[in-house]
């Protein structure tokens, strides 16, 4: 099925007082409808500046693009073409924390229908009037979808203020917020790293029930690659700004072919094994290294890693950047 995000070969920085923040050099990626995709690398590797660039959110006075692509239900995100149309609408956000993202003020209700009468999929462009008719059919939408998410009772639920939820209820609203606008693409930002393991697991169930289920396009940036391992259909692996590696979940996890991967893995901590820390750090994006930029601290790297970018290639969805990839299973 064609793609509802490509991301092609994107490079862009920032302007800052010390000098010029390189942090995306040379990204891609795609998510066709009802995919899952993970974004996955330590931090510091510019999951959220990506996040920002399809969801064109980025601060616009600092940021610089070299070159490349996002292209999103038939948008050109960084040209501004069509974006405004778009955003919001075509593409929804749900936010590490959800409590941030209401307002303690006022009832959970007033806020959703607030968020209804301008992002609901029955509003007509250009009209301000939001008439009786239209409220009742999004309200009756908020109340499928809360039940959807198994909010029980959806409609007191509405009469509520924030703070009488707990944050597994929170995180069902926003994901039910996220849905209803009926959007192509959500782009999840470590929605359940705030709750406990069981509620995690829960939600993370819904989000991909629905996704599935409505075709929805679902990019999942995470640390956590437990939690990838439970929602994803692929996952790409990002180190400083770049791709590293693209790869379906199962070969992911047993088969890596970036020597990046596999430390990323080692580091987890697993019954009868040791965690393995990857020495080093993520470079800062003023200075990075040229060519691959995980050379410094790769153990395979050679002359032409640290002259020579490598491409992604491979085959059957399993992509990789690296000039001297891995062979066989990990810790076979
Ligand atoms: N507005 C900005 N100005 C300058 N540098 C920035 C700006 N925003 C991000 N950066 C730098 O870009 C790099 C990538 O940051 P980003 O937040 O995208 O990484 P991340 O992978 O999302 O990290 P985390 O997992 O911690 O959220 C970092 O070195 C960061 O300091």
């Amino acid at each position: 099925m064609a793609e509802i995000l490509a991301v092609r070969d994107l490079a862009l920085g920032f302007h800052t007082e010390t000098g010029q923040a390189r942090v995306l050099d040379g990204v891609n990626l795609t998510v066709r409808p009802g995919e899952i995709v993970g974004l996955v690398g330590e931090s510091g590797c510019g999951k959220t500046t990506l996040a920002g660039a399809i969801l064109g959110t980025l601060p616009k006075s600092i940021t610089w693009v070299s070159h490349g692509s996002v292209s999103l239900a038939g948008a050109d995100m960084l040209a501004g073409n069509g974006a405004e149309e778009v955003r919001g609408r075509a593409v929804t956000f749900i936010p590490q924390d959800p409590f941030a993202s209401f307002n303690p003020l006022f009832r959970i209700g007033t806020q959703v229908m607030d968020l209804m009468r301008w992002k609901s999929p029955r509003r007509r462009p250009g009209r301000r009037f939001y008439s009786l008719a239209r409220r009742r059919a999004d309200r009756d939408a908020v109340i499928a979808m809360l039940e959807a998410v198994q909010l029980p009772q959806p409609a007191r639920l509405l009469q509520k203020y924030p703070h009488e939820l707990s944050g597994g209820q929170r995180q069902r609203v926003m994901i039910a917020l996220a849905l209803l606008p009926e959007p192509r693409l959500v782009i999840a930002d470590e929605p359940t790293t705030a709750l406990d393991v069981t509620v995690q697991a829960q939600i993370l169930g819904v989000l991909r029930r629905l996704a599935v289920e409505r075709g929805v396009a679902v990019l999942f940036t995470t640390h956590d690659l437990g939690a990838a391992w439970e929602i994803c259909d692929r996952i790409v692996v990002m180190y400083a700004g770049q791709t590293a590696e693209i790869a379906p979940r199962e070969e992911f996890f047993t088969a890596p072919r970036h020597p990046y991967t596999r430390l990323l893995l080692r580091s987890l901590p697993e019954e009868g094994r040791h965690p393995v820390g990857i020495p080093g750090n993520v470079p800062s994006p003023l200075a990075p290294p040229p060519a691959c930029r995980f050379h410094p601290r790769c153990p395979r790297a050679t002359g032409i890693c640290r002259s020579q970018r490598p491409v992604l290639g491979g085959a059957s969805g399993h992509l990789y950047a690296c000039h001297h990839p891995e062979e066989g299973l990990l810790d076979a």
